[in-house]
């Protein structure tokens, strides 16, 4: 059950985000991100041509798993010559979709949200912040964050008539369900979600969750701890 800007109720369907763009899985998807990162510093680097050993290398997966994975780009390679970076980068820019500047929103401009703003590396990465939004926007106004800020009242038209589908949510966890409401009534398709919530979101919305502590907790379950090494 998902509740509309009325509050009327609206049988949505939900499910767990294992969506498929276009038939590619989403690990995949993510998979071709990182290539395309590495190609872009190979790019950056005067390299003209790549082994598909040394490609898969620098993203840290198997060969196989990158063939695999290219196998949904299209036909790239040469035996022996390997692959032409730039030729590569553009084709898994273009599956990507990153011909463009993708417009992003961040809501919730506290701690993390402006310190996720003062980060200028998304451009490079085909994406845009071009707005922030805050419950309480004069509390944030002292602060430098380089983007329009708006009261979050604004947060609909400024979705409808900028066409955003990307939005980085980092409100309180108590919030993060109305706020991820609004923001897919709006037109919002993806959310990266660093609210420790599990957001529940129509089919057609992809939520990615980043948690640094699970992260962490993670990480923590294959270290050694002291006085429990084996010999
Ligand atoms: N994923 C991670 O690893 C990670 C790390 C740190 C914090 N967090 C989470 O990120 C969120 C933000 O943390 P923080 O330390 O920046 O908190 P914060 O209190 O500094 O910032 C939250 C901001 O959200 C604003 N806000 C509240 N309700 C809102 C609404 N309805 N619409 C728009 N803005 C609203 C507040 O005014 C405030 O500026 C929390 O949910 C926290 O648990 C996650």
């Amino acid at each position: 059950m998902f509740l509309d800007k009325t509050g009327n109720r609206r049988l949505v369907k939900f499910v767990e985000i294992d969506r498929e763009k276009a038939g590619i899985p989403k690990k995949t998807i993510y998979r071709l991100s990182l290539y395309h990162r590495c190609l872009f510093k190979l790019t950056e680097n005067g390299l003209e041509t790549v082994s598909s050993s040394a490609l898969a290398k620098a993203a840290g997966v198997k060969a196989s798993q990158l063939r695999r994975d290219l196998s949904h780009v299209g036909q790239f390679g040469t035996r022996g010559l390997g692959y032409q970076v730039e030729e590569l980068r553009m084709a898994i820019r273009e599956v990507l979709g990153r011909e463009h500047l993708q417009p992003v929103i961040l809501v919730g401009a506290g701690n993390l949200g402006c310190a996720l703003l003062r980060y200028g590396g998304f451009q490079k990465e085909g994406f845009e912040v071009i707005a922030a939004f805050d419950a309480v926007p004069e509390a944030v106004m002292k602060r430098d964050i380089g983007v329009p800020l708006f009261n979050s009242e604004k947060l609909d038209s400024f979705i409808v008539k900028n066409k955003v589908k990307l939005a980085i949510l980092c409100v309180p966890a108590e919030k993060a369900q109305e706020v991820a409401n609004d923001l897919v009534l709006s037109g919002v398709q993806g959310i990266l979600n660093f609210s420790p919530t599990v957001l529940q979101v129509p089919e057609k919305v992809t939520v990615n969750n980043v948690d640094l502590a699970l992260e962490l907790e993670n990480l923590s379950f294959f270290i050694d701890r002291d006085g429990e090494e084996e010999e």
